[in-house]
């Protein structure tokens, strides 16, 4: 609950808390974790994620995201944002798995409450949103790439897209299931959710889990080239397409946040899954020693 007053305290502080500065006209402000730079075509924002060493989402990135999104609407100026990452050859490695385990299930609810709210800000955003998938994109990076209306990844083997979180012995949640079936269909949903597939970045174009894949030095031009294609619709109309496309998927967890925060916390508390993440883990630690 601390939490959420100082998510307050930010938001309303905004540029006290946050750094807002002017470089050659374009305008930029910084909490810890997000980068947001307004660059490029009129009305278009850059949103870079910077949580090293791999992008993922703690309660504090999850907070910044959130709140940097948050500013972003009610910028009136803008109408679309770039997402992207500086950490590099990673997008986003997924939630952060320090704070799924190991930890009390007051915390695990504060968590999946934010990794909720994350979402339904990205998914039901009225901006456009373009990912400039530029590395790994596990699980909730993959998520968060799925929020978007349009996903430009860097053609390199090595990184990999997908939901895997069968991998790792846990569950992806009924509502990654249904923005995965929304986007690549139930077939294919069914398999890669059941296998955890991660997509490289030519399997991930064929099933349709990003839109066009680009050499790697590519990605940020063609992300900006797309959004001009975007910015050239008016808002009205493509912003209520939008909502008629995504309300439902939207509308089914908002009608159940409360049940599906308990079915976490008591999932992500069992023994097993604990027992679970942590053979995971070590299997992280194991790499690379
Ligand atoms: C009913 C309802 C049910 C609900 C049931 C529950 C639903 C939960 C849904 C879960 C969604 C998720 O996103 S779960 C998260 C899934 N994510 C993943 O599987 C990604 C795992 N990571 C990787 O594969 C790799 O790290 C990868 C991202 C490719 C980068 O590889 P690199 O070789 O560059 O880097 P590494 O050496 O592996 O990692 C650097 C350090 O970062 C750590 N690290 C890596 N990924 C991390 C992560 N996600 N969270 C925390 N820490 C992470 C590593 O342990 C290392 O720590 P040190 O050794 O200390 O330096």
């Amino acid at each position: 609950m601390a939490l959420a007053a100082a998510r307050r305290l930010l938001l309303h502080a905004g540029s006290r808390l946050g750094r807002r500065e002017a470089v050659d006209g374009a305008r930029r402000f910084a909490n810890k974790r997000v980068l947001v730079e307004t660059e490029g075509p009129a009305g278009v924002a850059v949103m870079k994620l910077r949580n090293p060493p791999v992008n993922s989402l703690s309660l504090e990135c999850l907070t910044e995201f959130t709140i940097s999104l948050e500013k972003l609407e009610n910028d009136k100026s803008i109408r679309g944002v770039i997402l992207t990452s500086e950490c590099p050859g990673i997008f986003s490695a997924g939630l952060d798995l320090l704070e799924m385990y190991g930890r009390n299930p007051a915390h695990y609810a504060e968590y999946w409450k934010n990794v909720q709210e994350l979402w339904l800000r990205l998914y039901t955003s009225n901006m456009i949103l373009v990912s400039a998938i530029n590395g790994a994109s596990p699980a909730g990076g993959c998520l968060l790439a799925l929020c978007c209306d349009y996903r430009v990844m860097a053609d390199n083997p090595k990184y990999t897209i997908g939901l895997n979180e069968s991998l790792l012995g846990i569950v992806a949640p009924f509502w990654f299931k249904d923005m995965y079936v929304n986007t690549i269909g139930h077939r294919e949903a069914e398999r890669a959710l059941q296998l955890g597939t991660l997509f490289s970045p030519a399997e991930a174009l064929k099933v349709g889990v990003v839109d066009e894949v680009v050499p790697e030095d590519q990605v940020h031009s063609k992300a900006r080239s797309v959004m001009t294609k975007w910015l050239a619709i008016p808002d009205h109309s493509r912003q209520l397409t939008k909502n008629m496309m995504r309300k439902a998927t939207a509308d089914s967890l908002i009608k159940q946040r409360e049940a599906d925060i308990q079915n976490f916390t008591s999932f992500i508390s069992k023994d097993s899954i604990q027992k679970s993440l942590h053979m995971y883990l070590e299997k992280l630690k194991q790499k690379k020693g």
